[in-house]
């Protein structure tokens, strides 16, 4: 009777993995005939050549009907070709790029033994991560591993794990860092780059960082650029090995393959107001006084304005949360905030250019440009953090009347259009005053105005475009005195920023701390451990050339009247190299200052001085040590040379060499005996493979029948998910394999879960729900750091 079932049984895993291995050879088959006629009529996701694995995490993920650049872009992706791709903001990107990426490795049968099967780069962390939480959605039901690795996260955690991930996201400087550093990451078997935002990537000084990661990887991989300004520029596609690239544009209406044009989503409204440069702050605080509901994004020029406001308008309390978010900040903050943001339905969040590219904050009312953006495209990233996947929103360019003309002329020219607003007279707020009163109570805010007033200035000198940012034109004068300082600072500017020195600029701001300090290194490989020079805020003040601030000031650093100093030093001062504050005398002179308070009595200070050349003259002392004699010897004494000779090498020297060999000569067995068992197994697993295609395996057949139940045949556990829409019983001989090995029990769809999130090789073998993981979906950072953990144990 068992036997009788068994052969049933085997006879019938036998069919349905034949039929499974048709279905594979017919979708890869539909990939190769699929022409552009017919994948512009496809309007869902289910009517792509794409595997059912793939097919079930789209549809719980939500994702059924296709835009424009996804029904574009994906054919293309699937074909092989290497694609450059452009398309709104908001428009689905992400998802046109992880679907092939996606299936290209399931197509390969890719597994946890092929290593490294896809990279995808980002400009950004936040970016990074925001890609990897809808990776984990899609990728869901495959059998593939993924993994994060972004700056300012535990490196020595991602560099264990590294080696074991079959599609890594990352920003260029800790990818790269980790091709040099980790043993265990081989990128030889890469099938696909990915760039998203490569205009980005291309423009904000990673070009060494990213060649560098280029010539790690093979030639013959494909590569996808991703963005909604995209670059063209022959020289980045040919420094990208691309081969005949596809030209897919989402911005034209009708679908197309090439065309130039650069477009908005239609569900924005746009325009722009034109202020003095000193009324900026009150602009934006009358703003916010008359969107206290609203969920406002409001960009920036640099990190330290972003500062500044922040705290200026905190102390102020405008009736609305506020954030900051800028790339100074310590990783663990952006983070949450990050998702703070994501959550909050009315705040303001004040924020640089890092949140500007390819961030998918839901519902943002509007966006704020406080500060005229370096170019066009940049506007368009910006403006695109609203008005997204067909949501409403608002946008408001602010622009000095010598900017005006020169910036909208610009827009103009690529078609943009934008309304002027005048604003009423008695809308505006002037809180000049109420800023200067903060300032002159607190040093530190002081501090941080020169600080923000300074990088102000530096961020339009830098600017390429002279026809809009002219920094000789700008009343500089009016503008520190809007930020609350006495004067203005004198200020040394550089006579020609060209665009070597830009580049360098833009450089120095996004390199790997780790790498340049690698490249610091001695001949020895000795790296100065600058880890223990932390400067804090007090240093950082004090080491300043410019003491204006602290010679008025010095007393109130005292916290109980300067205001409380913050010992986080969360950015860093970068300025002072590009633009240093011209001042006379570079020395505090301390007659100007005040005296100190110190307990000052005769007796006293005659006490301390007495004390303090007794030490600064007297003997130090020495440690003495005592034989049985009674006689006093250092703790240490040399031997002389004969004595040195006659006794040879220190046994102690020689034994722990000889320990030492011997532990080194073990390790090596066992390392050796691993790669030895990893070679074998998957030469084993390859045969049994092959052994069950031609059929005639007789432990093939448990676990199929459990495999292909939860693909194809309405298993229970498959939680309503209606599989015959996606094609039935595709295979997955991956997991053939894996349960061949005696699981048959698992629940087949619990194991595939698990295997995304938690390879069964990298579980933790001591917990005792090893490799179950209850979370569905990450919610917050703790959610997903969990996740990575996981997912990389
Ligand atoms: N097919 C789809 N069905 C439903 N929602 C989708 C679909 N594709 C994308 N979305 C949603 O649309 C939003 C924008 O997608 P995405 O972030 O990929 O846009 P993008 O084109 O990359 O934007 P940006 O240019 O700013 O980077 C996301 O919230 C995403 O979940």
């Amino acid at each position: 009777m068992v036997k009788k079932s068994k052969t049933i049984s085997r006879d019938d895993k036998k069919v349905k993995r034949e039929q499974a291995e048709k279905q594979l050879k017919e979708i890869k088959q539909r990939v190769q005939d699929l022409t552009s006629e017919e994948y512009k009529t496809f309007e869902r996701f289910k009517e792509l050549p794409l595997t059912a694995d793939i097919l079930r995490g789209l549809d719980r993920s939500g994702f059924h009907s296709l835009t424009e650049i996804q029904k574009l872009a994906i054919p293309e992706c699937l074909k092989g070709n290497d694609v450059l791709a452009a398309a709104k903001t908001g428009s689905g990107k992400t998802l046109a790029f992880l679907v092939p990426v996606v299936q290209k490795l399931v197509f390969e049968n890719w597994s946890d033994m092929d290593g490294l099967g896809a990279l995808i780069i980002t400009p950004t962390r936040e970016l990074a991560v925001q890609i990897y939480e809808v990776l984990l959605k899609i990728g869901k039901y495959t059998q593939l591993s993924a993994g994060l690795v972004i700056g300012g996260k535990d490196y020595s955690f991602e560099k264990e794990r590294v080696g074991r991930v079959n599609i890594l996201i990352g920003t260029p400087g800790r990818l790269l860092q980790h091709m040099d550093e980790s043993a265990t990451l081989q990128t030889d078997n890469v099938q696909m780059l990915v760039l998203d935002e490569a205009d980005r990537i291309l423009d904000m000084g990673f070009k060494k960082t990213l060649d560098a990661i280029l010539g790690q990887l093979p030639a013959g991989r494909q590569t996808l650029l991703f963005s909604a300004t995209q670059t063209k520029s022959v020289g980045d596609l040919a420094r990208l090995s691309m081969v005949n690239p596809k030209y897919v544009n989402g911005n034209l209406a009708n679908g197309g393959i090439g065309g130039e044009e650069l477009s908005l989503p239609e569900s924005l409204e746009q325009s722009y107001v034109v202020v003095p440069l000193n009324e900026k702050l009150s602009l934006l605080w009358s703003f916010l006084k008359s969107h206290l509901q609203a969920k406002i994004l409001v960009f920036v020029s640099s990190s330290k304005q972003v500062h500044f406001i922040y705290e200026t308008f905190r102390k102020l309390q405008p009736g609305i949360p506020l954030m900051k978010l800028h790339g100074r900040q310590k990783q663990k903050a952006r983070l949450e905030t990050s998702m703070k943001f994501t959550q909050s339905k009315n705040c303001c969040l004040i924020a640089t250019d890092v949140v500007a590219r390819g961030l998918d904050f839901p519902a943002i009312d509007w966006v704020i440009q406080l500060d005229c953006p370096e170019d066009v495209s940049t506007y368009v990233h910006r403006v695109g953090r609203c008005a997204r996947f067909g949501r409403q929103g608002k946008s408001m360019l602010v622009l000095l009347p010598n900017e005006e003309e020169g910036f909208i002329s610009q827009m103009s020219a690529k078609k943009i259009e934008i309304k002027k607003l005048n604003i009423k007279g008695s809308k505006k707020k002037n809180i000049q005053s109420q800023i200067q009163s903060l300032c002159f109570n607190s040093a530190e805010l002081k501090y941080l105005a020169q600080k923000a007033f300074i990088s102000y200035c530096k961020s339009v000198i830098i600017q390429k475009n002279k026809s809009v940012f002219k920094i000789d034109e700008l009343p500089l004068d009016l503008f520190a005195s809007s930020y609350g300082l006495p004067g203005m600072p004198k200020l040394r500017l550089p006579k020609k920023v060209d665009d070597e020195s830009r580049m360098k600029l833009k450089e120095k701001k996004n390199e790997n701390r780790k790498l340049k300090s690698l490249s610091n290194a001695n001949d020895e490989g000795e790296i100065e451990d600058q880890t223990k020079k932390v400067r804090t805020k007090y240093d950082k003040m004090f080491e300043r050339k410019n003491q204006d601030v602290l010679s008025e000031h010095y007393m109130q650093l005292n916290p109980g009247l300067g205001g409380k100093m913050s010992n986080t030093s969360d950015d860093d001062d970068d300025d002072e190299e590009f633009m240093k504050v011209k001042r006379h005398d570079d020395e505090v002179k301390t007659a100007d200052l005040p005296e100190l308070e110190l307990n000052s009595s005769k007796r006293a200070m005659k006490k301390a001085l007495s004390r303090k050349l007794t030490a600064m003259k007297g003997d130090k002392g020495a440690k003495l040590v005592f034989d049985e004699d009674g006689k006093a010897h250092p703790v240490y004494e040399l031997d002389d040379e004969e004595t040195f000779l006659k006794e040879g090498p220190s046994k102690v020297h020689s034994e722990f060499l000889s320990t030492e060999r011997e532990k080194m000569t073990k390790a090596d067995e066992i390392d050796k005996g691993v790669v030895r068992d990893k070679r074998a197994e998957k030469k084993r697993r390859r045969k049994e493979l092959e052994k069950q295609l031609e059929g005639d395996s007789d432990d093939s057949e448990g676990p199929y029948v459990a495999t292909l139940g939860a693909l194809a045949s309405g298993d229970e556990n498959a939680d309503n998910y209606e599989s015959d829409e996606y094609g039935e019983g595709v295979p997955d001989l991956e997991n053939d394999l894996e349960d061949s090995e005696g699981e048959d029990d698992v629940q087949p769809e619990k194991k595939k879960q698990k295997k995304w999130f938690d390879s069964d090789k990298y579980k933790d073998r001591d917990s005792k729900d090893a490799g179950v993981f209850e979370i569905e979906q990450p919610e917050t950072t703790e959610d997903l750091e969990a996740l990575a953990a996981k997912l990389m144990n």
